[in-house]
């Protein structure tokens, strides 16, 4: 069982951009700690990041033929801003856990609003990286049930 990890525009600057609100760890800090719970879950890990709105819709597609049994994503600002992003969650119809490090609702008006949320099965902020763990462990728990009813 595969979870898909995407991050969007500028999540490839995590530990330089804007620290005093995105922290200090870089992206490769995250996703191999990612790689370590999923390995510990029994879970197979992938993780993408692009700052290109096609890239991540084109990874989404590929999503169906690669094993991939769920989404974490985290959007950046494309979480505001991309019906398209939404309709290719939608369209795969895999659980997606929306992921943000800040907690958006505290921040400026234009970040309240999720095209993303909608379609999500549940939305983290504010936890900062850890969010991504805990979104995580939620899969494995839910991918496990899921698996044993269909036994
Ligand atoms: O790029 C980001 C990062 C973010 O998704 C977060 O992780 O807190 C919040 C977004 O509003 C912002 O555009």
């Amino acid at each position: 069982m595969s979870i898909l990890v995407l991050n969007g525009p500028n999540l490839n600057l995590l530990g330089t951009r804007e620290p005093q609100i995105y922290g200090a760890e870089t992206l490769a800090d995250v996703e191999a700690r990612l790689a370590q719970e999923a390995q510990a879950l029994g879970l197979a890990l992938q993780c993408f990041q692009s700052n290109h709105e096609g890239a991540l819709i084109d990874r989404i597609h590929a999503a169906r033929l690669d094993g991939t049994r769920a989404f974490i994503v985290n959007p950046g600002g494309l979480t505001h801003t991309s019906v398209a992003l939404r309709d290719a969650f939608a369209g795969v119809a895999l659980p997606v856990v929306e992921v943000h490090i800040s907690n958006v609702h505290r921040r400026e008006e234009f970040r309240h609003h999720s095209f993303i949320s909608g379609i999500a099965e549940g939305v983290i902020a504010g936890l900062g990286t850890e969010g991504y763990s805990a979104a995580l462990r939620f899969l494995a728990r839910r991918l496990a049930q899921a698996s044993t009813a269909s036994r």
